[in-house]
């Protein structure tokens, strides 16, 4: 009866009602964990099984933290606010990837309803809140409210639209989201299709969507959360279209959040992954002659007056993307989190994981003492910082030419829009390839979500084409590096990032004085491969576009896309190169913490040059045996990476609930993690599992009796 009649009974049931069946039923190593309790497990997390793998570490691990966060403060403000979210039970997420997506929907906005409690009860600061919000580490629509619509009034509304706006959004009396893209068009922006006509009759705006393509598709926190939207339609009046701008349009009332007359609005539909960014309600949105009073257009840039009449401020039109330069400038500084959660998953979990070497009775290896392990795993641990500090310098350069726009000097436009779209489009990439190929550094294991691993690359992936499809961010990099070169005849000196290519007569034909292992770790000779490989790459797109004299120069381009898109990358690159050397040469405090960041610099470095080994030959940059050189440099910088690559990932500072992988923990007790994750699924809720009696049973006896039969 027991086996056969009751598989809706829960195994829980069973195992108070009926301890001794039970144990006999359930995995010997279950039942011991819950005759024991929580003490237990207590004493259990007490052991630490990566141990002697951080006291091999040769450096300070506290003062790389301070390096990691930026400074004392920063770590200070992230361990409080981690271990805030961690120790609520609201903020629970291993149970994630088995809600249904209404029931993560409704997480979600318990998630960000008590995450708004707290910051309100502790009074915490800006600063305090957005750490709390990242730990919480929830994509839902509170990203969308806090991440453009604030900063899309901030940049585009006047002050007066500002000071009406703002303050609402602030208290979360309106909750608004970012609706540019349609369902026709999405990278090209120019091409949207929604209208605003302005009606001088009534003084308002008419929003429209003319056609099915012009539907909003894809903002999120407007699928079901949000009440207002910032959205960006072709403003018409007086008869002409003076094309995108934006607008603040409310979607649903503020009583009972249905849609306001002539708006139709919903989800798009699951997305990619369990869990993972089906937390966010990603929404459709059309309009059926919609009115908006005028003063809802936003009208720092340009203006609409009374009488219909369009008025654009003596500032560049691209101002109007500046909501996109900015979240493409947080992407990057987000990328190193990713990655270095991914990184620190696979790096404590390969030390703990033993394959192999024990045929004389031995302890088996390490699989991290492979030296194919370290290859595929150090360049991502010296990405992670790689990125970190590009981050950094990213976030400068933009509070710069910030500062210099509100004194309207546009001198620095181009060179935010090249290293923004260019920064976010590689560290995107490498990040998303990255987390994936952690999951594969963690064998069969990393494939459970409870590794986290699966979640996390299902939430970052989108990055790659949210904010701008990559391959069209970098063709705009390369757009920019043409018009340098061709001004480089004029004798117009390059500033900023493209300032290396001012050197043209000399990089394009030094030839690298490399000639030995050793002197790859020479930071100006790593320099100078990657700039003259960054700018011959260039020089020759650029000599291949006119030569085709045939074509106009767009054509030429078009036709030259591919390789134009691999110039962008060699420029990005050198910049992180450029940027991590810099980090390094700076006055870095910490036993052994310089030395450890001038390691992963090399390392970074010489990954990319033995990865691109093609591109640095073909231009003739260095030699096939320099090469050579780099790459046997490489394999000893790994050896020495090698004992302090746990402490290493230990800097990041991230505590068990914001990793959420069981092959990241702390302590590395891995497996008795991993074994009792697994009776935590729904499938194991029932001993005898649903379906048993409508499809496996008559199965069985079917067979049975047609065995009995011969
Ligand atoms: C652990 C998990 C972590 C997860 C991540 C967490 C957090 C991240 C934070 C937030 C993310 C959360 C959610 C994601 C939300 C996503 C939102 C969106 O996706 S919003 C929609 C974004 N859409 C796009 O990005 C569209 C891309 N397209 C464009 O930007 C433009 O169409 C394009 C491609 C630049 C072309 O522009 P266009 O005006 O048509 O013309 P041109 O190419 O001819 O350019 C004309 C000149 O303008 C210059 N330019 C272009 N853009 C800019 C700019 N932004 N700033 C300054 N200048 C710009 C360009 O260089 C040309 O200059 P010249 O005339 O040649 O001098
Ligand atoms: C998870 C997620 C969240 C999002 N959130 C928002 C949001 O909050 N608000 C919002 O407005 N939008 C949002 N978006 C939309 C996002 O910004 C767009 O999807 C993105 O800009 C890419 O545009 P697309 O979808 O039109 O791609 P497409 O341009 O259609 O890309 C399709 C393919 O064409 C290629 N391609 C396109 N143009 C060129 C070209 N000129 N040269 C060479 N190749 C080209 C691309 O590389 C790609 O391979 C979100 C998208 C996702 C996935």
């Amino acid at each position: 009866m027991w086996r056969g009649g009751s598989n809706t009974r829960t195994c829980k049931r069973r195992f108070f009602s009926s301890p001794t069946r039970s144990r006999h039923h359930r995995p010997p190593y279950i039942c011991r964990l819950h005759s024991r309790g929580s003490q237990h497990l207590k004493a259990m997390a007490e052991v630490d099984h990566l141990a002697a793998e951080r006291a091999t570490a040769r450096f300070d691990v506290e003062e790389m933290k301070v390096a990691w966060a930026g400074s004392r403060h920063a770590v200070h403000v992230a361990d409080r606010m981690a271990r805030l979210v961690a120790s609520d039970p609201v903020f629970r997420k291993d149970n994630r990837t088995m809600l249904s997506r209404k029931e993560l929907f409704k997480d979600t906005l318990r998630k960000a309803a008590h995450a708004w409690k707290r910051i309100v009860e502790l009074r915490l600061t800006e600063e305090e809140a957005d750490l709390l919000r990242q730990y919480v580490d929830q994509p839902g629509y509170v990203d969308l409210h806090w991440g453009m619509f604030v900063p899309a009034i901030k940049g585009q509304g006047t002050e007066e639209q500002q000071h009406k706006w703002l303050p609402l959004a602030y208290k979360f009396q309106i909750i608004g989201c970012y609706a540019q893209t349609e369902l026709g068009h999405g990278s090209n922006v120019q091409g949207l299709e929604t209208t605003a006509t302005f009606d001088p009759k009534t003084d308002e705006f008419v929003i429209h969507s003319p056609t099915l393509t012009s539907s909003k598709w894809w903002p999120g926190g407007l699928g079901k959360a949000s009440t207002h939207a910032v959205v960006y339609a072709r403003l018409i009046t007086e008869g002409k279209d003076y094309g995108i701008h934006g607008f603040i349009v409310q979607l649903r009332s503020l009583e009972d959040h249905s849609p306001l007359p002539g708006v139709t609005l919903g989800d798009i539909g699951g997305k990619f992954g369990s869990g993972a960014y089906n937390s966010m309600d990603n929404g459709v949105l059309r309009f059926d002659h919609v009115r908006i009073p005028r003063d809802q257009m936003l009208m720092r840039l340009s203006q609409v007056t009374r009488e219909g009449k369009y008025v654009h401020s003596n500032v560049p039109k691209q101002l109007l993307y500046g909501t996109m330069v900015y979240v493409r400038q947080s992407i990057v500084a987000d990328a190193s989190k990713a990655l270095s959660r991914a990184v620190c998953i696979a790096v404590r979990y390969s030390a703990v994981r033993k394959q192999f070497g024990s045929q004389d009775g031995g302890p088996e290896t390490q699989v991290l003492n492979y030296k194919t392990q370290q290859s595929r795993l150090f360049p991502l641990l010296a990405s992670a910082y790689a990125f970190r500090f590009v981050g950094d310098w990213l976030n400068w350069l933009y509070t710069d030419v910030t500062q210099k726009l509100e004194a309207k000097d546009f001198s620095t436009l181009q060179e935010a829009h090249a290293c923004t779209a260019g920064l976010k489009a590689v560290t995107t990439s490498v990040t998303a390839d990255a987390i994936e190929e952690c999951r594969k550094l963690c064998g069969g294991h990393g494939y459970l979500n409870s590794s986290g691993l699966p979640e996390l690359f299902a939430v970052y992936v989108p990055a790659c084409t949210y904010e701008g499809d990559n391959v069209v961010l970098l063709l705009q990099v390369a757009r920019i590096l043409m018009k340098t070169v061709s001004q480089l005849a004029s004798g117009k000196q390059p500033v900023g990032t493209m300032a290396y290519m001012g050197k043209v007569q000399y990089l394009m034909q030094c030839k690298s004085a490399v000639s030995s292992a050793e002197d790859w770790l020479n930071p100006d000779a790593i320099q100078e491969a990657f700039e003259a490989r960054a700018l011959r790459m260039a020089v020759n797109c650029a000599q291949n576009i006119s030569q085709a004299a045939s074509q106009e120069e767009a054509a030429g381009f078009y036709e030259r896309s591919p390789d134009l898109l691999e110039a962008a990358v060699a420029h990005i690159q050198l910049i992180i190169v450029t940027k991590f050397i810099e980090k390094v040469h700076q006055e870095i405090p910490g036993h052994g913490v310089k030395e450890q960041l001038q390691a992963l610099c090399n390392v970074y470095a010489l990954y990319i040059l033995h990865k691109h080994l093609g591109d640095f030959l073909a231009t003739g940059c260095i030699t096939p045996r320099q090469g050579a050189l780099a790459n046997e440099q490489l394999g000893k910088l790994y050896a020495q990476v090698r004992p302090n690559a746990v402490a290493l990932v230990d800097a990041f500072n991230y505590t068990d609930h914001y990793l959420g992988s069981v092959l990241g923990r702390y302590d590395g007790d891995v497996y008795p993690a991993l074994y009792e994750e697994a009776w935590k699924d729904p499938l194991n809720e029932t001993v005898v599992p649903e379906g048993y009696h409508e499809y496996l049973r008559p199965l069985i006896k079917q067979q049975q009796l047609k065995l009995s039969r011969l």
